[in-house]
């Protein structure tokens, strides 16, 4: 099963890029640009990986790449995920970046775009793999800051597949950033919003209502309210679930507490991510791994969430298709 689980084509639609920062890349970078780490070694590092909710490990997650200056470091990042991906059987990734956590600290708009860019155009020439790129804002800072993010990002907007929304979640809600989305859907871009991580389902609702979003990302508090699974059920948005994160952060206190086979079981579209790979345990064969592990599915269920993650990217029809008939023939 784990061979299977590994040529199975997989795509990623949940991955923070400053998430994959592997301890190693962390200490490198962090000597090239002179940067000052508050720890010795690399296992020093992995240690303090050790998580009580999703702000413990906000803070780490935004130390961690203060190591990123350049558009160098940046494609180097991403090159780096992209490989292990490959490895992992992963056809096609769409990360997410968060622009403010960079422009914040003196690093400009131009550095991650171009970086992430230019490893998305190498990544699909070196494997053919494809991907799609997700500018995300942080929740726990001023709508008004995300939103001329979004007006200072018009340079890059034909790179922009979709706006997100991310970070520390319960208070809050959707609805700050309405106007901020309402302008990314006047721009024609689509959106996605972390909504019920640690958060209730009433912000999935909303996020759907208000911000008009096409995938959830996380998602797992819709058990909560039966109304909103059956709007789940019924117009099969997809969520993006990362079982593994969610264990790390302490939103389910096992992998066999999981609601992923309740979500299934009801009828709910999800797909499985790995969220932050360097913090969390690994990348999506990891999570498809844990996945088996604990609730024993068979290669059926598999191939349907792989499935799920196809129809739910942004991407071409004619890649859609191809992959689809992959699909058809593991
Ligand atoms: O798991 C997450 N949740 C919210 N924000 C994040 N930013 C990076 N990872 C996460
Ligand atoms: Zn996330």
């Amino acid at each position: 099963m784990k061979t299977w689980l590994r040529e199975l084509p997989k795509v990623e639609l949940h991955l923070h890029i400053e998430g994959s920062l592997e301890p190693e890349l962390m200490f490198s970078l962090a000597a090239r640009n002179n940067v000052a780490l508050p720890y010795d070694t690399v296992d020093e590092v992995r240690t303090a990986y050790d998580f009580s909710d999703l702000q413990s490990f906000l803070n780490l997650y935004y130390q961690g790449m203060r190591v990123l200056h350049t558009e160098q470091d940046f494609h180097d990042l991403a090159m780096a995920y992209f490989e292990r991906a490959h490895e992992e059987g992963v056809v096609h990734v769409e990360l997410s970046f968060d622009p403010q956590a960079h422009l914040n600290r003196g690093v400009e708009l131009a550095v991650p775009f171009e970086g992430l860019r230019r490893a998305m155009r190498d990544a699909e020439r070196r494997w053919g793999m494809t991907t799609a790129l997700i500018m995300s804002f942080l929740r726990d800072r001023d709508a008004s800051e995300a939103m001329d993010v979004l007006e200072r990002a018009a340079p890059f907007y034909e790179s922009i597949d979709a706006v997100g929304l991310d970070s520390a979640e319960v208070g809050n809600p959707p609805a700050k950033f309405a106007a901020v989305f309402e302008r990314a859907k006047a721009l024609g871009i689509p959106r996605v919003a972390h909504a019920g991580e640690e958060g209730p389902a009433a912000y999935i609702s909303e996020a759907l209502e208000v911000l008009d979003i096409c995938r959830i990302d996380h998602g797992v508090a819709c058990l909560q309210d039966a109304e909103l699974m059956a709007c789940l059920r019924e117009s099969q948005i997809p969520l993006t679930v990362c079982p593994l994160s969610n264990v790390r952060l302490k939103v389910v206190p096992t992998m066999a507490d999981h609601p992923l086979p309740a979500m299934i079981e009801q009828g709910v579209k999800v797909t499985l991510n790995s969220d932050d790979p360097a913090y969390f345990g690994g990348g999506v064969l990891n999570n498809y791994l844990a996945c088996f592990e604990a609730f024993d599915w068979d290669r059926d269920l598999f191939k349907q969430l792989a499935g799920n993650a196809i129809e739910a990217a942004f991407m071409p029809e004619t890649r859609r298709s191809e992959l689809l008939e992959r699909l058809s023939t593991c």
